[in-house]
């Protein structure tokens, strides 16, 4: 075994190709048997084993810049820099990252999570080394999704505009999540399949050669006559359109061949883009036969391929799934648009039955976002399925297309809250923040499953602009679901406990979880009122000022940024309306980046829990016997 020896990538130059191989091979099978206990991205990584391994052996981490886009498909690149050991708490709290972490290694330069940014951090890595007059090589590992990304067409014009030296490796495995889309895959799939492009090449390239060099006329026909056949025959002439040498396409899982290309590679003197073909899943039969659902998978047993699935009530993605189908089926001008995430969202089944009314935009927040506007200016009801954390992508064109014209567009916004393994750059947990400050935007999120359908309801029949409803990650609460929708009134809020004294204003999860703390402290003798804040934008006007005349404090709870979220609007609600004796808590995410592990542990790690609830609550109470701000002895 070759594996256990291997503490840094330096040892690999001393391997023969075949050892590497023999490596490869022990590398496969390591991730296979960590991940059937641990899940993750088994798919991605046992695609880019070989890609790897002759990265590592041909160039020297960390002194060359290795960066991988999304990096999700950075386990090897683990392995190979010396944290093979730590895989036992991949994606755990405090335990191995799920991606690129530069705290976890040297050899870790560039983290992302976030698609099609690898390319834009690899010209900065170039420039700033030009500038520095030093001579290290920078390579971008790029997946055939994540060159969707509009980031990377913008980093490839640059690139090819100033000509400096680096290497793209494209990552071409046909697949982004779900099937990968788009021209620019069409074009790609065409290098890939069409093998006559690799035999005419060098024909091409012969025959291209033999034209002696002539002079006058005949010289410009004979060169316009060599770019077209050069236009016709070679493959990746787009890349080399765009001030690219490009090389491939190449087996991405032949070592020799990738260590050949990449010694070529070193030979160019401007960026070189490197055409690797992968298969997804590549050495485990599941996951090569069903990409996508081994792309991100929860633990498994080996033998059978039989994913362990944790029981329990319908995801709300599930929920949201069917309960569009039934309003798409009730409105034909429903449109769902999704960029890169049809499975994720819960799309499948509504583009089962609707196959011309789901829009899969690649991984294309902005154009998805400013798209349904245009759709919802011509009459269309579309719905932007999106993550939280994705769409902040596509911020300005929110502001800019959506609300500033007023579209009707309706935005399911799925991940809504912490979402556990994905950590950091995946918590769905600034939207409220972000969107709420929107002119014309209209911002929801259910307490429950049932009221998610509501919602939807409610959204499809409001005709006045954008409308927002937001749902976490987690399954449902099990709720008997209403068979009839109705419509929620626009701004309403829902009081499901009285009290007096002190509410609980909670939004999404963060209601069951106050309805949980009143119970305990209603067997103390403390009455509690919960408030289920079920609009974020507009507020319950009306409610809060009812509240804050009948003297009640109030503690604002959410799994959301505590900076500029619910809290925050509540707070600027009773300045607003010269509201001072009120006491008002706020309980949110603090200003930290909250890391990978369970969404339980992280909202224990941020206190949103029902013992720090009732902490929090029995502290308000006993602060109430004081006049209010007046909570010293002396007067
Ligand atoms: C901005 C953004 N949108 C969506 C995603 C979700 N996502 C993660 S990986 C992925 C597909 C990436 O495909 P590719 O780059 O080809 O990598 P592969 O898994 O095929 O190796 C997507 C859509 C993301 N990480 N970032
Ligand atoms: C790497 C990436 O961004 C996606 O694979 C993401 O992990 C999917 O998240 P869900 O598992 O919540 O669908
Ligand atoms: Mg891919």
């Amino acid at each position: 075994m070759l594996l256990p020896q291997l503490k840094d990538p330096e040892q690999l130059k001393s391997l023969s190709v075949e050892e590497l191989t023999t490596l490869a091979d022990e590398i496969r099978r390591f991730l296979i048997e960590k991940l059937s206990v641990t899940g993750g991205h088994l798919a991605s990584n046992l695609g880019v084993v070989e890609l790897t391994l002759a990265l590592h052996y041909c160039y020297e981490s960390p002194r060359d810049k290795m960066i991988y886009d999304v990096g999700h498909q950075a386990y090897v690149h683990k392995i190979l820099t010396g944290r093979m050991d730590r895989f036992d708490s991949l994606r755990k709290q405090d335990g191995l990252c799920g991606f690129i972490k530069r705290s976890e290694s040297k050899h870790d330069v560039w983290e992302a999570g976030h698609s099609s940014t690898s390319l834009s951090a690899a010209m900065g890595m170039a420039v700033a080394r030009d500038l520095k007059g030093e001579d290290n090589k920078v390579i971008a590992v790029i997946g055939d999704g994540a060159l969707t990304g509009g980031m990377a067409f913008e980093a490839l014009n640059h690139i090819g505009h100033e000509k400096r030296k680096l290497m793209v490796i494209l990552n071409d495995n046909e697949m982004s999540i779900a099937p990968n889309v788009g021209a620019m895959h069409n074009y790609l799939s065409k290098i890939r399949s069409d093998r006559h492009y690799l035999r005419a090449k060098d024909e091409v390239e012969g025959l291209l050669k033999k034209i002696p060099a002539i002079g006058g006329r005949l010289a410009k026909t004979a060169e316009r006559m060599k770019d077209s056949l050069k236009y016709m025959m070679v493959p990746g002439v787009l890349f080399e359109e765009l001030g690219f040498t490009y090389l491939g396409p190449v087996d991405g899982h032949d070592l020799e061949k990738m260590i050949d290309t990449f010694h070529q590679a070193d030979n160019v003197a401007g960026p070189v883009l490197v055409h690797v073909l992968t298969t997804k899943g590549k050495g485990y039969q599941p996951a090569e036969a069903d990409s996508y659902k081994w792309h991100g998978i929860t633990p498994y047993k080996i033998e059978s391929g039989q994913v362990l699935k944790a029981v329990g009530n319908p995801m709300y993605t599930d929920v949201f799934g069917q309960t569009l189908i039934e309003l798409g089926r009730e409105d034909k001008r429903l449109v769902a648009v999704t960029p890169a995430m049809p499975g994720g969202s819960g799309l499948f089944p509504f583009a089962k039955e609707f196959p011309d009314r789901m829009i899969d935009v690649g991984i294309a927040e902005q154009h998805a976002a400013t798209l349904c506007a245009a759709l919802a200016m011509e009459g269309m009801k579309p719905v932007f399925a999106v993550y939280s954390t994705f769409m902040q992508r596509a911020y300005d064109q929110i502001v800019h297309d959506i609300c500033r014209h007023n579209a009707n567009v309706m935005f399911a916004i799925d991940r809504a809250g912490f979402v556990g393994a994905d950590g950091e750059t995946h918590q769905g947990v600034y939207d409220i923040a972000f969107m709420r400050h929107i002119p014309n935007m209209v911002l929801m999120m259910p307490k429950d499953e049932n009221e998610l359908r509501h919602m939807m309801k409610t959204a499809i029949d409001y005709n006045d602009g954008p409308i927002a409803y937001r749902y976490p990650r987690i399954n449902g609460t099990g709720v008997v679901l209403d068979k009839e929708m109705h419509n929620i009134p626009i701004g309403s809020w829902e009081r499901l406990r009285s009290g007096d004294e002190i509410a609980v204003i909670a939004c999404g999860p963060m209601v069951q979880l106050a309805e949980e703390a009143a119970e305990l402290l209603k067997r103390e003798g403390i009455q509690v009122g919960v408030v289920n804040a079920r609009f974020l934008k507009p507020l319950d006007d009306t409610m809060l000022l009812d509240l804050a005349h009948a003297g009640t404090n109030m503690i604002v709870i959410e799994e959301a940024s505590q900076a500029g979220s619910l809290g925050s609007a509540v707070l600027e609600f009773f300045a607003e309306h010269e509201v001072y004796e009120t006491r008002v808590h706020l309980m949110g995410v603090p200003d930290i980046f909250v890391e990978h592990g369970s969404i339980k542990e992280q909202r224990q790690l941020t206190g949103l829990s029902v013992e720090v609830l009732c902490g929090r609550i029995k502290s308000m109470k006993a602060l109430s016997a004081f006049p209010y701000g007046k909570t010293t002895t002396s007067s």
